[in-house]
């Protein structure tokens, strides 16, 4: 198992925000982690990380609980946005060799290898001719391209992204399928966090769906598919209420279908 939550409990100043969570990403899984505004996904995502304590329930990554976990190398992470530092005058194949970092000892210049490896990945999101730009002249949706090949050139166990394609065209989104596809086919285990999974839905193979600080729902992707109701038959249901399994997976994709399923557990 790589990524494994068991009752997380999480609260900020005392009021609970994740209410006994369970989470897991096993290898070559895609795991979508759904879910309204403020229902607790990037604080479980946080969680998964050792980034914020649990309070009760465990954690571990890889087999380790995350207090003990020193495997960063091992783990690709997409943030939001690039978020504060805007303002450092960092190149575009900068950012993306600080995805090389853990790799190497600092502060030994990158050798031949991080600098192909930082090339690749400019080249697999489709910015090699900006890699000596400043980052902030980029466009949002390229800024969010530039932590995409970030997270690649870790070259990854674990992919944990948030939102990472927000922003992002419908050709660069296909572009992000496709390599997202060639990771889980190594064998990586995904974590996405997303309110629409656009061209990734066909490669999602579980939905874990967040209301309230709790799992409303954690089903195969074909499950999902099958049990949609577009109708509105449950209304009382907070995970149709808030819209959000269905829609990420049909409305941007409706033919989609299960690429590599998932075996049933
Ligand atoms: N650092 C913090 N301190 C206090 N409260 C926080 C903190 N981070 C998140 N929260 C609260 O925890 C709840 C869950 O937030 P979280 O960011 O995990 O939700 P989310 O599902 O990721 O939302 P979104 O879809 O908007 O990104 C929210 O009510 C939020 O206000």
């Amino acid at each position: 198992m790589i990524v494994d939550v068991k009752s997380a409990v999480v609260g900020y100043d005392d009021r609970p925000v994740l209410r006994g969570v369970d989470l897991s990403v096993e290898p070559g899984e895609a795991v979508a982690l759904l879910g309204a505004n403020g229902s607790g996904k990037s604080t479980l995502v946080r969680a998964a990380l050792g980034l914020v304590p649990l309070s009760a329930g465990t954690a571990a990554l890889f087999g380790v609980p995350v207090a003990r976990f020193r495997q960063w190398r091992r783990i690709g992470y997409v943030p939001q946005r690039l978020g504060a530092g805007g303002g450092v005058p960092a190149t575009v194949a900068e950012v993306v060799a600080a995805g090389r970092l853990a790799h190497r000892r600092i502060p030994w210049p990158a050798g031949a290898k991080d600098r192909r490896i930082v090339a690749e990945a400019l080249e697999a999101v489709g910015l090699a001719d900006r890699a000596g730009d400043a980052v902030g002249t980029l466009s949002g949706g390229q800024q969010q391209r530039v932590l995409i090949a970030r997270a690649l050139a870790t070259r990854p166990d674990l992919l944990v992204m948030d939102e990472p394609t927000a922003g992002v065209d419908a050709a660069n989104q296909e572009l992000f399928a496709t390599l997202l596809a060639d990771r889980l086919a190594h064998g990586c285990g995904v974590l996405l966090v997303a309110h629409e999974l656009g061209p990734v839905a066909s490669l999602i193979h579980r939905c874990v769906v967040l209301s309230h600080g709790e799992v409303a729902r954690d089903v195969t992707a074909a499950e999902a598919r099958a049990t949609r109701d577009p109708a509105g038959d449950h209304p009382h249901d907070p995970a149709h209420h808030h819209d959000m399994w269905s829609a990420a997976l049909w409305r941007s994709s409706p033919t989609a279908s299960c690429s590599r399923p998932w075996p049933e557990r």
